[in-house]
């Protein structure tokens, strides 16, 4: 087998990985997949590069209880079925690299203690992030490995759009709007200069819309502001989490609620945004399919959030000269689609309906969906984190890739 980098997108309920062979200058997908619901209901899909399914397992909850269990599970699998001598770097997605990294760096225990201090800005995300790195550095210290990261994309920001209005001392102290899914904006505004170059050179508003969710305003392929900030809490409402909040809701549930820091957390964190609103699922596909009012209102409360954000990003920008959706639902849900472009009429964006409702995954590329009078293009574009990670960790390397979607 040729050489290959592996690259590693590990979360708390899910780890997943992508294979990249290397062969001249491009990174061609191998192998993808990963173990979802870990603790609950874990199972490990692998498919190779043409999409055919390699593994499909389903385990009990108390076999893979937790993210340490699930990266055991898939390094055997990956041993197993493929040797290691064939990986020459693994590259992870490590949510916040702080006010230190503004780019992409390759890991020694002294980048590793610093991205640990970085732990209570991400709960949610940098312990899992870091896990994999120090296992991988105990079993092969000698095996490169990169860490990219999702605040690197936005430390370019003007300096406006990086403070809250706290007093001065914060902002020295770290205190900063960092801004997070900077991979995902990386590369899709790569490939809108790609495919419309003269819009990447404008001003774009992107929509990362998953299960987390923000927004970033571009103006010539350069992030400008960002919806998420010091956390990945704040910005849009997103599937458990609650997205930009009266802060002092906060100290009312402190003070007057008598909740624990950590309880309060723990709601901002899982229990809020779309299942909070709803009361009945996370997931925007359920609660499309529900007929319950409160389902059609968590709906409806996102995707005005959504638009009024892009109302104020375009404000940053000056104006709007194209809009992108990405992620799970910005590539799969015509209907939430619909429904933000619809909110965002004094932009003067219209869809073709037509366009809009034959867009979905598995997209192949990128699709445009506005109608011939639309002020502006509306794109869809698939997001690929992890062929961004593998081209940065080339780079690193010192080998240079371009990359075959
Ligand atoms: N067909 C679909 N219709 C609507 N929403 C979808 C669809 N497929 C996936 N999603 C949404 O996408 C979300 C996951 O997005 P994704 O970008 O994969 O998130 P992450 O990588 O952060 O886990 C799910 O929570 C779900 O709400
Ligand atoms: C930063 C963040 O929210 O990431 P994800 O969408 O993968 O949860
Ligand atoms: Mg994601």
């Amino acid at each position: 087998m040729s050489d290959s980098i592996l690259v590693v997108n590990a979360g708390s309920s899910s780890i997943k990985f992508k294979l990249f062979r290397i062969a001249d200058r491009d990174l061609t997908p191998a192998l993808s997949g990963g173990m979802s619901g870990i603790g609950s209901t874990p199972a490990l899909k692998v498919r190779d590069g043409r999409g055919s399914v390699l593994a499909d397992r389903r385990f009990e909850a108390g076999e893979v209880p937790d993210a340490s269990a699930a990266q055991h599970h898939l390094a055997d699998w990956l041993l197993h079925h493929l040797g290691d001598a064939a990986i020459v770097a693994v590259g992870h997605r490590v949510v916040h690299g702080g006010p230190t990294f503004t780019e992409p760096v390759r890991v020694d225990d002294a980048v590793l203690r610093t991205l640990e201090t970085f732990i209570p800005l991400a709960p949610l995300h940098q312990l899992g992030n870091l896990d994999p790195i120090r296992v991988l550095r105990e079993r092969r210290p000698d095996l490169p490995q990169v860490a990219c990261f999702d605040t690197a994309f936005h430390r370019g920001h003007p300096e406006l759009s990086d403070r809250f209005a706290l007093p001065r001392f914060l902002y020295d102290e770290g205190v900063r709007r960092y801004g997070f899914h900077g991979l995902s904006y990386e590369y899709v505004a790569g490939r809108l200069r790609e495919i419309d170059p003269d819009v990447a050179n404008g001003r774009v508003v992107i929509a990362h819309l998953g299960s987390g969710a923000s927004l970033c305003a571009l103006a010539d392929g350069r992030s400008q502001d960002t919806t998420m900030s010091f956390t990945a809490l704040d910005g849009l409402p997103m599937g458990t989490r609650s997205g930009a909040l009266d802060p002092g809701a906060v100290l009312h549930l402190i003070e007057h609620k008598g909740m624990s820091p950590a309880e309060v957390g723990h709601m901002l964190y899982f229990e809020s945004g779309l299942l909070g609103l709803s009361g009945i699922s996370n997931d925007v596909r359920t609660l499309l399919a529900s007929d319950r009012p409160e389902a059609a209102m968590a709906i409806d409360f996102f995707c005005r959030r959504v638009a009024q954000a892009t109302a104020a990003l375009a404000v940053t920008l000056g104006g709007l000269d194209a809009f992108v959706f990405t992620a799970g639902i910005g590539e799969n849900a015509p209907e939430i689609r619909r429904r933000v472009i619809a909110a965002l009429g004094l932009t003067g964006l219209i869809l073709s309906n037509d366009a809009n409702g034959s867009a979905v995954a598995p997209l192949d590329g990128p699709v445009r969906i506005d109608a011939p009078e639309s002020r502006a293009p509306i794109w869809v574009v698939p997001t690929d984190e992890e062929l961004m990670i593998a081209r940065h960790t080339m780079r690193l390397l010192g080998r240079s890739a371009s990359g075959t979607e």
